[in-house]
């Protein structure tokens, strides 16, 4: 979709700002691009709506060579949002909003139906705010109405320098979180510039990491983190790069325990059996829909039927299990597993796939999860194929 061949950008003074760059943005992907302050990032955005002309090399847009189509032709099938969002100070939010669509030939009334629409999108209440002016906004709602005034020629194409930028951490967050719920939807191309890593990382499909006028390494979050190309980029992903691994790396069914599964109608006396014969400790237990409902130890199954030995009516599974609430469906990040185990103080998680129970994950075994997909990233292999040393419990 958006391809650079062998570009180069020099400046007068000697500066090269890019250096023979070559790389492709696939239609409906969102790259970001990230490196220290004066890496080039800019410059390379800027050349794709020729806001920047390249000294040397080309760049194509869906196969066709952009130094060929008229800039402003060019700029209506890509949206721009910047960090200073450049709203017009004297329009209300609304028809800044409008008024890209209204320049392309809508009609100011539909253009306003659409921009109010968009801002809805974005997670602005038109009624509250289409009739302000920005400077009655925060920061962090500026931004959206950036977005939206991007989003409203429904261009195919998105560059994005440093749009939430300007706002703080938690603002931030929260509009990453609604980008990446609307790209989810709207599957533009998207080129997005940051200098912060966290950023890149929670957004990109693939990652362009930047050095000076150069990209350092291309590829996926995953693999940018557990197996960084250059000491370079290990340098700038930083040193807790395993932790950051949590978030893109997912809970796969190969990860996962398989401790006992009993039911919470079962006797005592057959679950206490079933663990015995498998030498577990504790079990899994499945309420009637076969959803989790908890676990119950190896003991409290022996002592129990030890009651119905006794005479005196024995007892279920029931009575000895105790609830564990933590859950968490299959696919989502590492990160959210241990968080949940944090949360829950749990030593274990019942993952579940849709509604339906698939097994547990352990601290160790996250552990290994971790270790395996690095591994697994570093050699270009599925995870699956992967094994790793474990020490052996104590
Ligand atoms: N007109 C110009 N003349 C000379 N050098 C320039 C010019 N414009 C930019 N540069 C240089 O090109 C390099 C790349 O700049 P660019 O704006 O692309 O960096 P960046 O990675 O986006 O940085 P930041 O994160 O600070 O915005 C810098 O060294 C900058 O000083």
């Amino acid at each position: 979709m958006i391809r650079f061949e062998h570009v180069t950008k020099s400046y007068p003074d000697g500066t090269t700002a890019v250096d023979d760059l070559s790389f492709e943005v696939a239609k409906g992907e969102l790259v970001t691009l990230v490196g220290p302050s004066g890496c080039g990032k800019t410059t390379t955005m800027k050349m794709v709506n020729r806001l920047i002309e390249p000294t040397s090399g080309r760049i194509l847009l869906d196969g066709e060579d952009i130094s060929t189509i008229d800039p402003v032709g060019l700029r209506r099938r890509i949206g721009y949002v910047i960090q200073q969002v450049g709203l017009f100070p004297h329009k209300t939010v609304l028809d800044n909003t409008a008024t890209v669509p209204h320049l392309l030939g809508r009609p100011r009334k539909e253009a306003r139906a659409r921009a109010a629409e968009l801002l809805d999108l974005v997670g602005l209440d038109p009624s509250t705010y289409g009739d302000r002016y920005p400077d009655q906004l925060s920061g962090g709602q500026r931004q959206r109405v950036g977005v939206a005034r991007a989003l409203a020629a429904d261009p195919p194409v998105l560059l994005m320098d440093e749009p939430f930028g300007a706002v703080d951490p938690v603002v931030r967050e929260h509009l990453q979180n609604e980008f990446l719920r609307l790209q989810s939807t709207l599957h533009k191309t998207v080129l997005f510039v940051t200098h912060d890593i966290e950023e890149a990382v929670r957004l990109g499909d693939r990652i362009a990491v930047y050095g000076a006028g150069r990209i350092e390494q291309f590829d996926t979050p995953a693999t940018v983190l557990g197996a960084p190309a250059t000491d370079y980029t290990a340098e700038f992903v930083g040193a807790d790069r395993g932790l950051k691994r949590l978030s893109v790396t997912p809970v796969e069914t190969g990860d996962l325990e398989q401790p006992p599964v009993v039911h919470l109608d079962d006797t005592a006396a057959s679950a206490a059996g079933r663990l015995r014969a498998d030498g577990a400790p504790w079990a899994v237990v499945l309420d009637g829909d076969g959803s989790p409902y908890g676990w119950v130890p190896a003991e409290a199954l022996a002592e129990g039927s030890g009651a119905l030995t006794k005479g005196s009516g024995g007892s279920t599974v029931r009575e000895h299990a105790r609830r564990m609430d933590a859950r968490l469906p299959l696919g989502a990040p590492l990160r959210q597993a241990l968080s949940a185990m944090l949360q829950h103080d749990a030593g274990w998680i019942a993952v579940l796939d849709g509604d339906r129970y698939v097994g547990v994950l352990t601290p160790a075994r996250l552990h290994t999860a971790l270790r395996r997909s690095t591994t697994a990233d570093a050699a270009n292999v599925p995870r699956g194929k992967v094994t790793v040393d474990t020490v052996p419990d104590a």
